[in-house]
This record gives C-alpha cells, sequence and structure tokens, in this order.
C-alpha cells in the first residue's frame, strides 16, 4: 500500500493496534483481519514511530472519516475486472462462516489472503499455506512502511494481512473474499483494489438468539469456542454492529441481515453475481 493512497489524514499520522485476538484451529494462534478477526486491528503508514494508538474505541477518529458528498460513477464489468468482496460487521456475526461457505462454492473462483506472522514456524506448517512466517523485525519494517491493510500482536506474534496479498489475488484473476476490520477499510477502499462492501449485520436480539442457540453456535467471545454466547455477547453484536453502521454506513455497497443462515448465504451468492454483471456505482475515481 503506497502511502499516497492511503485516504486519511489520520490515518498517516496515527498506527492503530487493538487488542481482541482469536484463536486459529490449534487454539493458539491469532489471526487478526482478513481471517477471523475477534482482534479488531488496522494498520496504516504512521508518521510518528514506535507510537501505538489504540482507536478501535475512539469515535472521533471515526468520525474524521464520514464524508459528506463523493463523484460517483457506474463501474460496468469487464473481463480482467475481479472485485474483491469485503465482508464487514460486528465481531461474532457471522462473516467468518459466510466467507468459508463462499469460499468451499467454489475454490478455484475465491480465495482469501494468507496472513503474515512473527511467529516461530511449528513441526508440520509450510510457508505460505496457513501463514507466511517473517521475522519480526521484518514485519515491523513492513507495517512502519504502510505494507499491511491490518495488522495486530498476539501473545507476543505480530499477524497481519499484507495488502500486497489482497492486490496480487486480483492480479491472478481470483474474487478475493476478505472479512477486515472496519477500520481497514479505509486502506482497501481504493482504485486499485476496487472493494465490493457489503455489511452483515445482526438480525435483532430475539431472532439473533434464537438462530444461534437452535444451531448451537460456539461464542467467539471465549477463547476455547467452548460455550454459547450469552445474552450481554448478543446485546455487544447489535450494538457493536449499529456503531459500524453509523461509522461506516455510507460505505457498504449492501446490506445482508444474517437471521437465517442459508437465506444469507443466498444473499451473498447473489450478492457476488451481481458484482461479475452488473454496472454498479463506485467513486468516480475508480474508473477514470
Ligand atoms: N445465521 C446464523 N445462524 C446460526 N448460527 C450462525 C449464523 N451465522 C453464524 N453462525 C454461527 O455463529 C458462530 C460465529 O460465527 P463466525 O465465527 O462466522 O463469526 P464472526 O463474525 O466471524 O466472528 P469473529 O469476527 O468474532 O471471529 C459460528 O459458530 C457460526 O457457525
Amino acid at each position: 500500500m503506497r502511502a499516497g493512497l492511503i485516504p486519511s489524514r489520520a490515518l498517516q499520522e496515527r498506527r492503530i493496534i487493538h487488542e481482541r485476538t482469536t484463536k486459529d484451529k490449534s487454539g493458539e494462534d491469532a489471526l487478526p483481519g482478513c481471517q477471523s478477526p475477534k482482534s479488531p486491528r488496522c494498520a496504516s503508514k504512521p508518521k510518528t514511530k514506535k507510537i501505538m494508538y489504540d482507536t478501535a474505541e475512539n469515535d472521533d477518529f471515526d468520525r474524521e472519516e464520514i464524508a459528506t458528498y463523493e463523484e460517483v460513477a457506474r463501474l460496468y464489468p469487464r473481463p480482467g475486472l475481479h472485485r474483491p468482496i469485503a465482508l464487514v460487521g460486528p465481531p461474532g456475526v457471522g462473516r467468518n462462516e459466510l466467507k468459508r461457505r463462499l469460499l468451499a462454492l467454489d475454490p478455484e473462483k475465491y480465495k482469501t489472503t494468507i496472513p503474515y506472522t512473527s511467529r516461530l514456524m511449528r513441526p508440520g506448517e509450510i510457508n505460505g499455506k496457513e501463514y507466511y512466517f517473517v521475522t519480526r523485525e521484518k514485519m515491523e519494517e513492513d507495517v512502519e512502511a504502510g505494507k499491511f491493510i491490518e495488522f495486530g500482536e498476539y501473545k507476543g506474534n505480530l499477524y497481519g494481512t499484507s495488502a500486497e496479498s489482497v492486490e496480487s489475488l486480483i492480479n491472478a484473476g481470483y474474487v478475493c473474499i476478505l472479512n477486515p476490520h472496519y477500520q481497514a477499510l479505509k486502506m482497501l477502499r481504493i482504485p486499485q483494489i476496487k472493494p465490493y462492501i457489503i455489511f452483515i449485520k445482526p438480525p435483532q436480539f430475539d431472532v439473533l438468539k434464537e438462530t444461534r442457540h437452535g444451531a448451537f453456535a460456539r461464542s467467539t467471545f471465549d477463547e476455547n469456542n467452548s460455550r454459547g454466547f450469552t445474552d450481554e455477547e448478543f446485546h455487544e453484536i447489535i450494538h457493536s454492529g449499529d456503531r459500524i453502521e453509523f461509522l461506516y454506513g455510507h460505505w457498504f455497497d449492501e446490506t445482508i441481515v444474517n437471521a437465517d443462515l442459508s437465506t444469507a448465504f443466498e444473499q451473498l451468492v447473489r450478492a457476488v453475481a451481481k458484482v461479475e454483471t452488473e454496472p454498479l456505482w463506485v467513486p468516480a475515481s475508480w474508473v477514470q
């Protein structure tokens, strides 16, 4: 990601760090950002070195980003245009589940990025399969250079998603499926990437509770994924969804309410088909 493309003055001045994380199947890693972000961390190119700001709950930071008007134009589908699909929404709403289903629908067409980590490779792991393994120094250097759309630290190791990995999937002709933290949208929403942004919205409390309990869904707020969601967590998902919608709603191309999972997935499949077949409104700068 080039510094000149970062859409926000605030982002150029701050490095963003969040603290919540999630585990992978081995139960020990964090996969912030595009993989499974319980850890809402985002990155940008900082002007000031060695300073980290937790802006996850900073309303002022977010409000600086609210646009008033934006010139738009229709982007016509054409061969070679592969717009990534970015699923944004509150932690726990089901973005990973929807992403997993889409990737499984056509693994030759839909791909997601492989995150980078500074953690040591474990026996049996292959570089470039689950992760790209790099040294902490190299990763810090790349973070400083603004190469990560989001990154975070978990148990002393850095994890992150590079903008280059998104661009290389696009250039290789894949439909890149991302579930970035909402603050990463600031770095993704650029002409080189042209994401189609879908907000995954929780349904109202009763429906949220009924559908998740009915499916024996495991709470993503629990490190061990060993229990269901609590009422408090359902309220948190709804509250967090409202906040994201308030702050970033002007960037959403579409909203899907994730009540019944199959219905939400069908809507997602239709949305992805639409991106490939219909002219859609985008910032005018993307079509020039
Ligand atoms: N519509 C739904 N009905 C029932 N269960 C669902 C639905 N959507 C997701 N789930 C289940 O809820 C749980 C959490 O979903 P998922 O892991 O996709 O959340 P997430 O938004 O990616 O959360 P996080 O960002 O915190 O990792 C999973 O067990 C998933 O199968």
